[in-house]
């Protein structure tokens, strides 16, 4: 179930579009979209209640589709509105603090190497996010690229561990990162920044589930 969602895990916030966040949306669930997670952060995020209010639409749109719709970092919002659940890096709130507040909803955990997936897993995270794997555009503070050694590395010593890898995922690179032993890819600019949303997505959708079954 967690594995098959995080097939193609679409990442976006207001920023990351060049146009409505509601239009990107509506194509990237139509191209196959198997998650999505709500990201305002970064310069000329909206904050309060704009921030608030975008979130309702998107989460609309996912409801309608039946995608889960997770909340970055911002615990608060994802409660209010009974989102599907949260993604948390390393600096935020402790994995632990989060689980008891939000129950049984959707935990996930930004990773960088393997000590951090095992802290992850011990706070009962439902997946981990691992990256960068390549340089990013799309997060200022990213750390240096882990590659994709770094997948291969924890599917090694962690064979069950939910795994999304994020950063700097392409068309061109999405087959290796899941023969890599990822169960999925997480996406901000592949999808935000294409010419054609719908046809880019589904080319992903295509390119990672077909990669998956020869797994
Ligand atoms: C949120 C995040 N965490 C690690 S890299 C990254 C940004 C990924 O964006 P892109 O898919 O455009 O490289
Ligand atoms: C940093 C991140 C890592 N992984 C995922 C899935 N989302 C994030 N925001």
């Amino acid at each position: 179930m967690m594995k098959q969602k995080l097939s193609l895990y679409f990442v976006m916030g207001s920023i990351d579009c060049t146009k409505d966040p509601l239009a990107v949306l509506d194509e990237a669930i139509k191209g196959g979209i198997t998650m999505f997670q709500f990201r305002e952060k970064g310069k000329g995020a909206l904050t309060g209640i704009e921030k608030y209010r975008l979130a309702e639409k998107l989460l609309e749109r996912c409801r309608m589709y039946n995608i889960p719709f997770i909340v970055n970092d911002d615990v608060d919002l994802a409660l209010a509105l009974q989102a599907d659940g949260v993604h948390v890096g390393q600096e935020d709130e402790v994995a632990e603090r989060v689980r008891d507040r939000i129950g049984d909803k959707y935990l996930g955990v930004s990773v960088h190497n393997l000590n951090e997936v095992k802290k992850a897993l011990a706070a009962c995270a439902d997946y981990v996010g691992l990256g960068p794997i390549f340089p990013t555009v799309s997060k200022e503070d990213a750390k240096q690229a882990c590659g994709l050694t770094m997948i291969e590395h924890i599917r090694a010593h962690e064979k069950r561990v939910p795994l999304v890898a994020i950063g700097g995922i392409t068309e061109q690179t999405a087959k290796q990162v899941i023969e890599a032993g990822a169960d999925g890819i997480a996406v901000i600019s592949a999808i935000c920044r294409a010419e054609h949303i719908y046809e880019q997505t589904k080319r992903l959708y295509e390119i990672v589930m077909h990669a998956k079954q020869k797994g």
